[in-house]
């Protein structure tokens, strides 16, 4: 392990991951992979998680290649320096922000979106001028190895590689040092590899889990509502970090939203749900049974079929839930549970007695309410009126907050996530006079010329920029006669 992170430092170390030519490229190789290598890829998540080939496109292969898209567009920009607003004391100076690569990241995939959820983070990284190692989840083994067979037949073999392995091969690849950490899986982990990275001072982006509610008030179209809840939380089996996790409500709604999820499970599915090729599988036997187990003594509004062999479990509602139940501590998949509360405050106070969520879903007609629940909680992000639609748009940042996680990605984001923004004063040698206010013997009025020019406010109108300007040349003058 320690070779190969020092083979792909040493490949860092050349240098040639850091023009922008070559990050251009290697992202386009990129989009190249994905385009030819299509059929092999959705071939492989069909396999981790029985999901079909429309499905795995439009969950996991369109945001790879609008991701990708969206950086060779604005790249040319963001790498470019930015200048700074500059003080009296530098106004003569070169004052600008460079983004510079971090080093060598490690990226640790998680299995539900096994797809984009390590290939993501690597175009960022990429773009940012990284090399990278990958570690896919084993879980999701197929996906795992196609993505070790495609990456070095189109990326650069030493910059950019993978590393399959279980639990044992992760614990040994976080001993190595590497400039970031980007993680995403359960908490409990996330917590190992943070202590792992801090023994190197390496900081982590952490891409949590956790349960995210929705809140549905009672004005608002519950028909629409329903339609989108179950979309969002049945989607991949209910395997998705950001899926509505439990439904909020007055006790009057609950058995109109039971029903409607019922039809729309319907309209979506079919009466055989099984058949289905829109609804995908729990991803072991593990998970399935664990689920399972979260439904004993649970009052099932609809749903609650299983199928050991196949680890199907039907899309399920439950009502009356008791918050203290372990269906409420633990991620479900496809159970759905209700929990009536009195009103909106009550709701807040709920959503605050928690950790807080990856993602918070409030429908409603009223804005003010929306506005309210946002301003008076807290979530990694937040989509009103609708589920997991932030995570599409990738002017977005995408992440966590608390145990949720921590540093975000998506488009600007990831870039800015994988670069060091490296300040940069550039002065000349000359005009050595007025650095004089600075130089030893110290005295009052070298201290006063010092807050006049630092801590002295002026309106911004170009005026007192120009009048600032005369005296501080006027100030240099003095210092360089001698005056002070
Ligand atoms: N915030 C997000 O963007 C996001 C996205 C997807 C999933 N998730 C969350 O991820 C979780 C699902 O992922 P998971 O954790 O079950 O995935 P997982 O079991 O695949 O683990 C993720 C990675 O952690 C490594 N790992 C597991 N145990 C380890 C240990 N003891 N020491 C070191 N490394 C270890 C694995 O090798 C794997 O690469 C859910 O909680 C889900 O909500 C979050
Ligand atoms: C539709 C894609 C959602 C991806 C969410 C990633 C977290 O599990």
């Amino acid at each position: 392990m320690e070779r190969e992170v020092q083979r792909v430092r040493q490949a860092f170390l050349s240098g040639r991951s850091r023009s922008l030519r070559f990050r251009l490229q290697q992202l386009e190789a990129l989009r190249r992979m994905v385009q030819e290598r299509e059929k092999d890829i959705l071939a492989a998540i069909a396999a981790d998680l029985c999901k079909s080939e429309f499905n795995a496109y439009s969950q996991e292969v369109i945001t790879v290649l609008g991701e990708i898209d969206f950086m060779l567009e604005n790249l040319p920009e963001w790498v470019t320096a930015k200048p700074v607003k500059k003080n009296l004391l530098t106004m003569l100076d070169e004052a600008y922000i460079q983004p510079q690569p971090l080093g060598v990241v490690l990226i640790i995939g998680a299995w539900n979106y096994p797809f984009v959820l390590t290939i993501q983070p690597l175009i960022g990284a990429i773009a940012a001028g990284n090399a990278v190692i990958i570690k896919p989840s084993e879980l999701s083994e197929n996906t795992a190895k196609i993505v070790a067979k495609l990456l070095p037949q189109y990326l650069d073999q030493d910059l950019y590689i993978v590393i399959n392995g279980g639990v044992e091969e992760t614990t040994e690849l976080l001993k190595q040092r590497f400039d970031h950490v980007f993680y995403t899986g359960n908490t409990a982990v996330g917590k190992i590899v943070m202590e792992a990275a801090a023994k190197h001072l390496t900081p982590v982006t952490l891409e949590l889990g956790g349960k995210s509610p929705c809140y549905v008030d009672k004005d608002c179209d519950l028909d629409i509502v329903c339609r989108r809840i179950t979309w969002g939380k049945y989607m991949n089996c209910g395997q998705t970090c950001i899926a509505p996790d439990y439904i909020l409500c007055e006790a009057s709604l609950q058995s109109q939203i039971v029903w409607k999820i019922k039809e729309t499970v319907k309209e979506f599915y079919g009466e055989n749900i099984k058949e289905s090729p829109d609804y995908e599988r729990i991803i072991n036997l593990r998970h399935f049974k664990r689920i399972l187990s979260l439904l004993e003594g649970q009052k099932i509004a609809f749903g609650g079929e299983t199928d050991e062999a196949t680890r199907y479990i039907a899309p399920t509602v439950l009502t009356d839930v008791d918050p203290k139940t372990k269906v409420m501590q633990e991620e479900i998949g496809p159970i759905l549970p209700i929990v009536p509360v009195k009103n909106v405050d009550e709701a807040i106070d709920f959503i605050n007695e928690r950790e807080k969520p990856l993602a918070l879903y409030v429908f409603s007609h009223n804005h003010k309410l929306i506005k309210r629940m946002i301003d008076e909680t807290s979530s990694g992000g937040v989509t009103g009126n609708d589920v997991i639609m932030h995570f599409m748009l990738n002017s977005l940042p995408f992440g966590g907050v608390g145990s949720s996680g921590m540093g975000a990605y998506h488009g600007k984001h990831s870039f800015d996530t994988f670069s060091h923004q490296r300040p940069c004063l550039l002065k000349s040698l000359k005009r050595e006079g007025a650095n004089k206010l600075r130089y030893p013997p110290n005295s009052q009025s070298k201290v006063d010329w010092g807050k006049f020019f630092l801590l002295k406010r002026f309106n911004k109108e170009k005026f007192g920029l120009l009048l600032l300007t005369f005296l501080g040349i006027v100030a240099a003058v003095l210092v360089k006669a001698g005056y002070y």
